[in-house]
């Protein structure tokens, strides 16, 4: 089935549309590591590419290096079949490419338009700038606000802010990186509808994505790296999502084993009518949330971005004040009133969605952001002194067990690849070995082998008596492995309902705002 074959040159013989873009042997090497090893990949007119591997396979290196965020040691790019260098990513884009990236650069206390008027040199009125985002997002479909604050915008709403920012300087390459991570179905839907256009008209999109399925389904081509070399260009069409995964990774991927049922022990985290106050810029509000979880299950909770999922984590993590004392109970102390370090002391972990600036701290070395949130553990803080020799120990068993692979031996945590700072974060927090785990977009941008396995190290610490909250806009991923699943929707939850009894439809119901999950929970109501 599968046609591996090195990918075409710009020649384009036989039916191919011409390339656009093209790297041709392109070597990067960071210290020992060579991060890309002569990889080739031609990006085509009219054609959606994707590029996959697994975690650290390459690709964000070789993307910075096609747009000119990094020079690439040796090999060449061509545009439109003739040589061409990217001293800077202001050069790439002034070709016509232009690049959505996993992490956003975009400034929470301005508007979308404001930010939009910062990347672009010319001058124009907001007025003006803010037609043609409108003018944009009616053509390509993108649901975009020009006169919201950012602060307010959900990851899914951000993305659309960046694609929006790229389409206004009509690129002919359009590089997507990860783009559905963060998105719910009906937004990688509206996503693909926009990607269909962009393609229609002739441009040229790159796809990384670690979504197989999708992959399949929106892409023409697709390259795939594994350890820093080209390994396969195939059509995905005629490729299975096991076929590509076995390319990416070399070997059979791993299913989650099925929940398994067990006693549930006592209550971990109790959450009695918390309510909090939209607080304008940042954060929206919550309204009467009702949640138990015991020990032994994991709970998740479904949504779509932006209605309130994020200031749940906040609250429930001590990040945002302002409910009843009682309102949040953790391992039977009230805890509504105390400050995230507190609440680890009472053996609570939380893993934020945003891991580069929240969850790990970029331009810390990876040890020093072990030390962030295990300095109220006495294996490695002993009457305020670090024990150097424990801490290390930690990080080097979070490396082992989590498989976080990196150059060097303890670099700062922005060179880590996306998913790899993912698992040192999943792995840091759980090493604490927490009563109650609560996880935000716990696979988020992370290949389908390691994805498999924060599932399952979330099932085996559920297993050992830890409850487990996830909040998770792959409604997939929540069906596959939690025992319960709420909905939050504008701000409001409604009762979790045990996964066998539900379906992938009155979830996408209840996440529509109007109905409950199940028929019992709208008797209940
Ligand atoms: N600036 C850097 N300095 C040192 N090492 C780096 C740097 N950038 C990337 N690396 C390393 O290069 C390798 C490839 O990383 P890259 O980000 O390209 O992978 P990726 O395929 O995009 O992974 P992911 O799917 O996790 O985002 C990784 O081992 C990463 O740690």
């Amino acid at each position: 089935m599968t046609d591996v074959s090195a990918p075409a040159a710009s020649s384009s013989p036989g039916d191919s549309p011409p390339a656009v873009l093209e790297a041709i042997g392109l070597t990067k090497r960071f210290g020992a590591l060579l991060a890309n090893d002569h990889v080739s990949l031609a990006i085509r007119a009219g054609e959606t590419h994707a590029l996959l591997g697994e975690n650290g396979a390459g690709k964000s290196t070789l993307v910075k290096m096609m747009c000119g965020l990094i020079q690439a040691d040796s090999g060449e790019l061509r545009f439109d079949g003739t040589p061409v260098t990217f001293p800077d990513p202001a050069a790439s884009r002034a070709r016509g490419v232009g690049v959505v990236f996993q992490h956003f650069a975009l400034f929470d206390a301005l508007t979308v338009v404001e930010n939009v008027a910062l990347g672009l040199p010319a001058h124009e009125s907001l007025p003006a700038l803010a037609a043609r985002i409108e003018a944009c997002v009616h053509r390509y479909g993108l649901a975009v606000e020009p006169y919201r604050r950012v602060g307010q915008l959900s990851v899914g709403e951000r993305q659309r802010v960046e694609i929006v920012r790229c389409l206004l300087g009509d690129p002919r390459v359009l590089i997507l990186d990860e783009p559905t991570s963060v998105l719910t179905p009906d937004e990688s839907e509206n996503l693909f509808r926009t990607v269909d256009l962009l393609t229609a008209e002739g441009r040229a999109v790159l796809f990384i994505s670690h979504k197989l399925d999708e992959v399949r389904r929106l892409c023409q081509r697709a390259t795939v790296l594994r350890g820093g070399k080209f390994i396969a260009e195939v059509d995905p069409r005629r490729e299975s999502a096991a076929s590509l995964a076995r390319l990416m990774v070399g070997a059979e991927v791993p299913r989650t084993p099925r929940t398994v049922t067990h006693e549930l022990g006592e209550p971990r985290l109790l959450v009695r009518n918390l309510t909090l106050k939209g607080d304008g810029s940042r954060g929206s509000a919550l309204h009467d949330i009702e949640l138990e979880i015991r020990a032994g299950e994991i709970v998740g909770i479904a949504g779509v971005a932006g209605n309130g999922q994020t200031a749940l984590f906040e609250a429930l993590s001590g990040e945002r004040l302002g409910g009843d004392p009682e309102a949040i109970v953790i391992n039977r102390v009230p805890a509504g009133a105390l400050g995230p370090t507190e609440r680890r002391a009472l053996k609570a972990g939380f893993v934020p969605e945003e891991r580069l600036g929240h969850a790990a701290a970029p331009d810390m070395r990876l040890s020093d952001n072990v030390l962030l949130t295990t300095h109220g553990d006495g294996r490695i803080v002993r009457h305020g002194i670090v024990s150097q020799s424990a801490l290390h120990a930690r990080f080097a068993e979070i490396v082992k067990r989590f498989d976080v692979r990196f150059g060097g031996r303890d670099p700062k945590a922005r060179r880590l690849s996306g998913g790899n700072l993912q698992k040192f974060v999943i792995g840091r927090e759980v090493l604490r070995e927490p009563v109650l785990l609560v996880v935000d977009q716990p696979t988020w941008g992370v290949d389908a082998a390691a994805a498999a396995f924060i599932r399952t190290t979330l099932r085996s610490r559920a297993a050992e008596g830890c409850a487990v909250l996830v909040i998770s806009q792959d409604l997939d991923e929540l069906l596959e492995f939690t025992d319960r699943i709420a909905v939050m929707s504008e701000g409001r939850l409604t009762r979790p309902v045990p996964v066998e009894e539900t379906s992938r439809e009155a979830i996408g119901l209840a996440m529509g705002g109007a109905l409950a999950p199940a028929p019992e929970d709208a008797d209940a109501a």
